[in-house]
């Protein structure tokens, strides 16, 4: 018998119901139980959709109100002794502790919704990284030699509970104890992988209470098992499944976002009455997988995308299934790759979407329906939903020749892009000095990342332009203010390289979406980005071309209102790639050289109308690394000329900067130091310089503005911070290659901390400077 379900929904809500909820709370405007009651609703009609859909199973435990991971802390009462939880607040109060800090250091103190607790003093919150290569991020679990775990199992079996109650088939959905502990972070030398004797009773108790309460499966997501482990964690997963498999239930093992390769016979050996595999990224697979998994297990395929927005082909769905039908017919379970956490609600109706390209898209509603019509096609036969494949075959194909998709013009341009057009004319020292010479700047010059505070002002004026109550010219008025503003702060701080501010951008990489051809935007296209934060990944369904000047008229303004160098500000190739909802028809890294492209035009028209500086970011340079070793160099040769492309077109004389955050490094430094920018700005406060031990190292050639403090909290750090930062900075990084400014973009900060906290950063400066001045004339 062939049945659907999905690995998890989103639930930030079809209209951000969650967001506004969360934030209202922590504004203080609605207190826990009307939050809960929020939460419940959506939890309610999100089953009702997925039984609507035909779904077999409801989808508990994926709804988490800030993440699903420290979900899992709570759940196993592992949170870190350093919060002094003393078990009289209630578990709203510990969620958003561990979420966001406490109240004098809060992340998000403002009540903005905005990240904030990453700080050095109070209770700062968990770390957030990203989850696997995904745009989401979740809270690092933290172990150490004191953790310790204890059930505390209401909150989920009270959700079980409303799905039976609402008559419901329930599937509970958990994050597996090797996955859990693998994306912890040990501190004080801990073990991750020991505390897994500790762990696995509770898990094993977690799993008896389920079933008591009526779950018919659990679902253990164990991701890690897609990567290259180390062979101690591959071992660990026989006996933690034994134990597991005791408590009666029974269990769906997840894999998803990558192939199994050498866990594949581990994961079909395993003692579990399921396996989901992700049929999108390891099609190749499904065939072993079919054939090793013993014929009285379920085998799970991730048939349906869950990480991009295409309207599936239904017909090679089907084809890819039938030969696994042939093996397993009794047990074929239909799903998306993996949970729908990572797509928008929907986009069947999204007004910003021409009604064409809306054919051709799939939220996560529509995502469910496509389950719904393969199973049917399956069970029935295909002439039982003919009129379904009709559509969706008619869709596809008004997609494939579509004259929108490809641009002769621009397959014309990159082919004229002569051999050597990623590489600057000069080396690094060549430019160096005739950049010296232009600029003047002085040792440890200062700057900022790009973005200032996008104060609620900025975002009513852009919401009210784009419902047409604010004209044009008004807008536009409204954010030269804005910039002039950010300018005038700047000059007044004494900063030696100033930014615009960023005030007209709605996001990093939305704002060029909107601007090129070849990417279309949704009105109502949300993606949770981590807690009640949300990106709306423009559609990157064509070839891609700059039909005009993106960011020159405000640069320009903006190096109208100073002598100092004004800084063009532009997000890369790489991380437009990333971030967007990319195109299936072409390889990524053919759609990313035409980002290049647009990119590279772009930085010629910036420098041509006097922008001396650009930074190109490129936060999600590393994001982009295929999770499995094998495919790396590849990825990073290509990704590498993407951004050299973009970069190279300019004269010596022009300083291109990229900036890079929210990843860890070192593994990937030989990659960033071929993109041979003149300036990396990079967070590294939040690991105290650790990282930019790996930099001196490795000798990285070129300069450095190391993050001097974490743009996440709202405290204004002290100069006598930064100035220690910075010294240890410069035991490994020649003095005279060092930058000095913050770790990230200050959009998520309020004015009155961004002040305080650049002034106190341009002190630190002035400081070390003085201090080489003298250094330097004893010397003499
Ligand atoms: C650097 N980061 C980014 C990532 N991905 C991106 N695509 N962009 C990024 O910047 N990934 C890694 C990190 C993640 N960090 C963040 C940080 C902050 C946000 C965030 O603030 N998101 C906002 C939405 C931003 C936005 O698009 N704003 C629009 C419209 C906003 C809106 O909802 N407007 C309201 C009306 C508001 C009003 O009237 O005041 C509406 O339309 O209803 C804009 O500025 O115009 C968020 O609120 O979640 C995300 C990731
Ligand atoms: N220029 C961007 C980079 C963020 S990663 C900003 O300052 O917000
Ligand atoms: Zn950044």
């Amino acid at each position: 018998m062939i049945k659907t379900h999905i690995l998890g929904y989103p639930r930030i809500g079809a209209q951000r119901e969650l967001k506004f909820a969360l934030e209202r709370h922590w504004r203080g405007e609605i207190g826990e139980q009307e939050l809960e009651a929020v939460a419940a609703g959506l939890r309610a009609r999100h089953w009702a959709e997925q039984r609507a859909a035909g779904l077999d199973y409801v989808s508990v435990g994926d709804f988490a109100l800030y993440d699903q991971v420290v979900d899992h802390v709570l759940l196993f009462g592992c949170a870190p002794a350093r919060f002094g939880f003393t078990g009289a607040e209630t578990p709203l109060e510990r969620l958003f502790t561990l979420a966001r800090g406490v109240a004098t250091e809060a992340r998000d103190a403002c009540g903005c919704g905005n990240a904030h607790g990453s700080g050095t003093h109070g209770k700062p919150a968990l770390e957030m990284t990203k989850w696997f290569d995904t745009n989401y991020h979740y809270l690092v679990p933290e172990f150490d030699a004191a953790t310790r775990f204890s059930l505390a199992p209401q909150r989920l079996l009270d959700q079980v509970a409303a799905a039976r109650a609402l008559g419901h088939p329930v599937k509970v959905t958990l994050v597996g104890p090797l996955s859990f502990l693998w994306l912890g972070k040990a501190k004080d030398g801990a073990d991750r992988l020991g505390l897994l004797d500790a762990l696995l009773p509770h898990y094993c108790e977690l799993l008896a209470r389920l079933k008591a309460a009526g779950a018919e499966w659990v679902q253990l997501d164990e991701p890690i098992l897609g990567l290259d482990l180390p062979g101690d964690w591959s071992l660990a997963f026989e006996r933690a499944y034994h134990l597991l498999h005791g408590a009666g239930v029974p269990l769906l093992l997840a894999t998803y976002f990558s192939p199994l390769q050498e866990h594949l016979s581990l994961a079909c050996k395993l003692p579990v009455a399921g396996l989901h595999v992700d049929g999108v990224r390891a099609p190749e697979e499904l065939r072993s997988v079919a054939d090793w998994l013993p014929p009285h297990k379920v085998l799970s395929v991730g048939i349906v995308d869950g990480r991009n927005i295409w309207r599936a082909d239904l017909d090679a769905c089907l084809a890819r299934l039938r030969p696994v039908i042939d093996r397993r017919a009794g047990n074929l379970w239909l799903a998306p790759s993996c949970s729908l956490l990572h797509v928008p609600f929907t986009l069947a109706h999204d007004a910003a979407l021409d009604a064409e390209l809306r054919t051709w898209l799939a939220g996560a509603r529509e995502k469910l329906n496509e389950l719904r019509i393969l199973k049917q096609a399956l069970t029935d036969g295909e002439q039982s939903v003919a009129a379904d494949l009709a559509t969706a075959r008619a869709a596809l194909g008004s997609r494939r020749a579509s004259p929108r998709v490809s641009r002769p013009d621009v397959a014309a341009a990159l082919a004229a892009l002569p051999s050597d057009a990623d590489r600057r004319a000069s080396a690094f020292a060549q430019r160096q000095a005739v950049q010296q010479a232009r600029f003047g700047l002085p040792a440890y010059p200062t700057t900022t990342i790009g973005s200032f505070p996008q104060t609620p002002a900025i975002r009513a004026a852009r919401a009210a332009w784009r419902r047409g109550d604010l004209a044009d010219a008004a807008y536009d008025q409204a954010m030269r203010t804005e910039i002039a503003h950010a300018v005038q702060v700047q000059e007044a701080l004494g900063l030696d390289v100033l930014v615009h501010g960023e005030a007209e951008r709605n996001d990093m990489v939305e704002y060029f979406g909107e601007q090129l051809d070849g990417f279309a935007f949704s009105a109502n296209g949300w993606v949770q980005s981590y807690g009640s934060r949300c990106v709306k990944p423009p559609v990157l369904f064509g070839d891609v071309a700059r039909p005009a000047p993106m960011t020159v008229a405000w640069a320009a303004y903006a190096q109208g209102l100073t002598r100092r160098p004004m800084k063009g500000m532009l997000t890369g190739p790489v991380t437009i790639l990333q971030w967007s909802f990319v195109r299936d028809d072409q390889p990524r890294a053919l759609t990313c050289a035409q980002i290049a492209l647009a990119i590279r035009a772009e930085v010629r028209d910036l420098e041509s109308n006097g922008i001396g500086i650009v930074q190109i970011d490129e936060p999600a340079l590393r994001e982009g690394l295929p999770l499995r070793r094998a495919g790396r160099d590849a990825y990073l040769d290509w990704a590498g000329r993407a951004f050299r492309i973009a970069a190279s077109g300019v004269a010596d004389a022009t300083q291109i900067h990229t900036h890079m955050c929210y990843a860890e490094f070192n593994d990937i430094l030989p990659a960033i130091a071929a993109l041979d920018a003149d300036v990396i700005t990079i967070e590294t406060s939040r690991s105290d310089m650790e990282l930019l031990a790996g930099f001196g190292a490795f000798a990285y050639p070129n300069e450095i503005g190391p993050g001097v403090y974490d743009i996440h909290s709202p405290r204004v750090p002290a100069t006598r911070d930064m100035v220690r930062l910075l010294r240890k900075a410069a035991a490994v990084v020649p003095a005279e290659r060092l930058w000095v400014n913050p770790d990230c973009g200050l959009k998520t900060r309020a004015w009155p901390e961004t002040e305080a906290a650049l002034r106190n950063m341009v002190a630190a400066a002035r400081l070390l400077r003085a201090e080489r001045a003298g250094a330097e004339a004893r010397a003499a």
